[in-house]
């Protein structure tokens, strides 16, 4: 099969304007949404991206049908002609586990095969499993995937071990139509879970949202289709930011609510850029350059874990040394090496450094890092491991001296909107090969 490559070389700072959609997590889990609706639903703003074409292969193949047409995604659910997602689907992305809860309410019966996305760390479908049985189903896991059953899924209180955002939303799908209440302790609450539950809202639902991570669900019989207009992807806004940033440039991006960047904005802020916000767009700078930080990633509101990559190649650039503590994931300083053999000055620990101790203290996991700057980085030919990792090697390799031959292109496409496109309307000097 054909490899893509993507060659670039220096090109000063980039500047101008980027505009982000949906994010691409979550256009997949509003079209598995959808699935519950009595009538059709759209779902509207949505990235061109790989993985809303896995996403949809996924539901065709128990029987939806998705049509496609500029940035609007329709769901027209059908009859389950089979409730078994394809292992043809195995690894691709995370979303099967979401479906058990759609498909047990529309056929009382599911298999999904094992779940994919990035190899970030060992992310267990442990939490989702247990809800699923909480609220009565039988689940056998089988080397291939896992099955599920249920005649009626029935409410029940269910209190996660972690504000797993993935667990929270099998939660909320399975809740939404079970007989009786639902209540969920220690739920998540990134703006992607609020903005599913609007959309389940719009569908009919009842969801109320309680303090201290509560969410509770009074289960209706029917739902109906639904439109709605998905928010601009915090985590491609922010990486678009940092573009402008870490080379000295100065991007815009329209289309991100700034509410959704509130913790991502003041940590940038602290490291000395300077913002200017207005109800469309929000635009960053550093015209005196940038000063090192202590960050540690979190869930919602913390700082998320998604947006550490780009930060990482920041403190390359800032004057001093920075300290990072990834808590949500166990291997997402697994990229390091990578930015390494470009001349980055990174130590990485096993200790939890600028930060109190999270889960994996007293384990192995290499998830602290130091990093000393300002380093000038050199040209690489780099392998981008995972789609938040790749977007950082495009930063390093924007900001090196000599060109760079980046390798696992389709990470990126799988959830940046036209990346290419986007990247060369700032400057940037990319060129797609196909070997
Ligand atoms: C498709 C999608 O939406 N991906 C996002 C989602 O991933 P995802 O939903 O997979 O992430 P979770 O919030 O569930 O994971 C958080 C932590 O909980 C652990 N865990 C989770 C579930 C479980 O059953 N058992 C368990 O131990 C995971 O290993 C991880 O350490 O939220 C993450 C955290 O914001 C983001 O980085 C991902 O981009
Ligand atoms: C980790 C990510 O995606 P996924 O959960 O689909 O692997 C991500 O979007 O950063």
């Amino acid at each position: 099969m054909a490899e893509k490559l993507w060659r670039i070389e220096p090109s000063g700072p980039l500047r101008g304007d980027v505009t982000v959609r949906g994010a691409k997590n979550a256009v997949s889990k509003h079209m598995v949404a959808a699935m519950l609706g009595d009538g059709p639903s759209t779902i509207g703003n949505a990235p061109d991206v790989g993985e809303v074409g896995i996403t949809a292969g996924m539901l065709e193949h128990v029987g939806m049908t998705v049509e496609r047409y500029d940035g609007d995604v329709t769901v027209v659910p059908g009859p389950v002609a089979d409730p078994s997602v394809g292992k043809a689907f195995t690894g691709l992305n995370r979303i099967p586990i979401l479906m058990l809860g759609p498909l047990l309410h529309r056929a009382g019966e599911a298999f999904v095969p094992l779940v994919g996305g990035d190899p970030i760390g060992r992310r267990p479908v442990d939490f989702h499993v247990d809800a699923l049985r909480a609220f009565g189903a039988e689940v056998t896991h089988a080397p291939d995937g896992i099955h599920a059953q249920a005649s009626r899924l029935v409410g029940t209180r269910i209190e996660l071990p972690y504000p797993s955002v993935g667990a929270t939303e099998t939660v909320l799908l399975a809740a939404v139509r079970a007989q009786g209440k639902t209540v969920i302790r220690n739920a998540a609450t990134e703006p992607e879970i609020i903005e599913l539950a609007l959309f389940l809202q719009r569908m009919g639902a009842r969801i109320s949202f309680a303090p201290d991570r509560r969410i509770v669900v009074e289960g209706v019989e029917r739902l109906t289709g639904a439109r709605t207009r998905l928010a601009g992807d915090r985590i491609e806004a922010f990486s678009y930011l940092v573009a402008g940033l870490v080379t000295r440039g100065e991007v815009r991006v329209h289309g991100c609510p700034q509410d959704r960047l509130v913790t991502a904005i003041t940590t940038l802020t602290r490291m000395g850029a300077e913002f200017e916000i207005t109800d469309d767009w929000i635009m960053a700078s550093a015209p005196d350059g940038l000063n090192p930080a202590a960050v540690q990633t979190d869930t919602h509101p913390g700082f998320a874990t998604d947006w550490q990559t780009p930060l990482m190649v920041l403190f390359t650039q800032a004057d001093g040394m920075s300290v990072l503590h990834e808590t949500v994931y166990e291997n997402r300083l697994a990229y390091v090496p990578a930015l390494q053999s470009m001349g980055a000055e990174i130590e990485v620990y096993d200790t939890c450094l600028g930060g109190p101790a999270c889960r994996y203290h007293d384990t192995a996991a290499l998830h602290s890092a130091v990093v000393r700057g300002v380093t000038k980085l050199r040209g690489g030919d780099v392998t981008m491991p995972d789609i938040r990792a790749g977007f950082s090697a495009v930063l390093a390799a924007a900001v090196a001296e000599g060109p760079s031959l980046l390798r696992g292109v389709h990470h990126i496409e799988r959830g940046y909107h036209r990346p290419v496109e986007q990247f060369r309307a700032l400057g940037l000097a990319l060129r797609a090969i196909s070997t």
